[in-house]
């Protein structure tokens, strides 16, 4: 596994954030629902859609790829030929979306689940599927599908862990008129409500440009903040991207510009101890753990629970990482604390962090802050940012 060299330093002055997986995956499934050709703009090269896409080709969709853009004709299950094994790499949203979707089908589909992901929650999933009359099981890192389910009236599905099967069935069904019902929907509730704004937009229509990602704006974001003036050209307050709320802190902070071009952040003006939710918003929490622990003051994040089931355990690992910069940080029931400070690392660090995209570009902002080192491994930032290295070259 290489690890990456970055020193001490500053970043890009201006920042073209990439568009949003979670916004370009669920418009590809509608694509594969829909019989009429769907074009997708500005697709993100995020390996989440990569790989999605390239399922939806081995289903026998057409794809048509030009530059950013993408053309998908025909439509899932009629272009099903045969049983087929697919690769889904680590992307909770490119396999539980793609399995909602495959059980349209009747063939039978094996999903090979990356390493990380056949630990996340699968199981209500499973047991949904099988309610349906699918076939259902995970076997290892195999997840074995076989349809098709008939559609109920109403379903209701459990998001107490994740909101993606609600996702899942609320797109793989929306041409057959199934009311579902999320049951505890407590965490990421935007993401949700995104689910139904794609569906409505692709119904109205056939070119959908995927909007610019607020999850990976994050980073720049935060370290504008803390460092020096950047401009995000294209970058407006989305509600239905719950990262988008990162914005509300830095203004109360006063490093917010907005103009009809886009975002200018600035350093912020003051310091004062922030109080958050982030129970809908649970991606921004490496994010948010970088910023607070350079801003003097104890902060508090509230609803954190959910985070154990991403791509890494995060509550864990950005604790850890905290701790590496000298800062102090612990638990009080679901709410993290973190006390921030202006202490200057003076040593270089070699962070060795799980493969988690997020964690890793966190890791990046934490070495450009202080005293530089290497970071690994590298390559997980290709899941959402495969870009996120270059904000350095500068
Ligand atoms: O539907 C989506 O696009 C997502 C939903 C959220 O997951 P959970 O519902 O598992 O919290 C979020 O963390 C993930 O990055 C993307
Ligand atoms: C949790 C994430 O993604 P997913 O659940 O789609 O793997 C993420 O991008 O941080």
């Amino acid at each position: 596994m290489a690890s990456l060299n970055l020193k001490h330093g500053s970043m890009i002055k201006e920042v073209h954030v990439p568009s949003s997986k979670s916004y370009a995956n669920r418009a590809l499934i509608l694509a594969a629902i829909k019989k009429s050709p769907v074009t997708l703009e500005n697709l993100p090269e995020s390996t989440d859609v990569t790989i999605l896409l390239a399922c939806l080709k081995e289903l026998g969709l057409k794809v048509k790829t030009s530059g950013k853009n993408v053309v998908i004709e025909g439509s899932f299950p009629a272009c099903e030929s045969s049983d087929k094994k697919l690769d889904v790499g680590e992307g909770g949203t490119t396999a539980r979306f793609l399995a909602g979707l495959l059980l349209k089908g009747k063939k039978k589909y094996e999903l090979v689940l990356g390493e990380r992901l056949k630990e996340r929650p699968w199981q209500e999933f499973i047991d949904q599927a099988r309610m349906l009359g699918a076939k259902a099981e995970l076997n290892d890192a195999v997840l074995t599908l076989q349809g098709p389910i008939t559609a109920p009236k109403t379903l209701e599905v459990d998001c107490t862990r994740t909101t993606q099967y609600a996702t899942a069935f609320e797109l793989g069904l929306s041409d057959f008129g199934t009311k579902i019902i999320p049951v505890n929907l407590t965490t990421s509730q935007s993401y949700w409500a995104m689910t139904e704004k794609v569906i409505q937009d692709l119904k109205q229509n056939d070119v959908y440009p995927v909007p610019l990602d607020w999850s990976s704006a994050s980073y720049p974001l935060a370290f504008a903040a803390l460092n020096h003036e950047i401009t995000f050209p294209g970058l407006f307050d989305d509600s239905f991207q719950a990262d988008s709320k990162f914005i509300k802190i830095l203004r109360k902070l006063g490093s917010v510009t907005e103009n009809d071009k886009g975002m200018v952040i600035k350093p912020i003006t003051h310091h004062e101890p922030i109080s958050f939710d982030v129970t809908d918003c649970l991606d921004l929490v490496p994010t948010l753990g970088y910023f607070l622990s350079h801003i003097k003051g104890v902060h508090e994040l509230h609803g954190t629970k959910n985070l154990t089931f991403k791509e890494s355990d995060r509550l864990t690992e950005v604790m850890n990482l905290i701790k590496a910069f000298g800062r102090k940080t612990w638990l009080e029931g679901e709410t993290l604390l973190i006390e921030g400070s202006d202490l200057k690392i003076n040593e270089a660090k070699d962070l060795v962090l799980p493969n988690d995209h997020r964690m890793v570009m966190v890791g990046a902002l934490f070495l450009r802050q202080h005293s530089g080192g290497s970071v690994t491994p590298p390559e997980a930032v290709t899941k959402s940012y495969p870009e996120f290295f270059d904000l350095f070259i500068c």
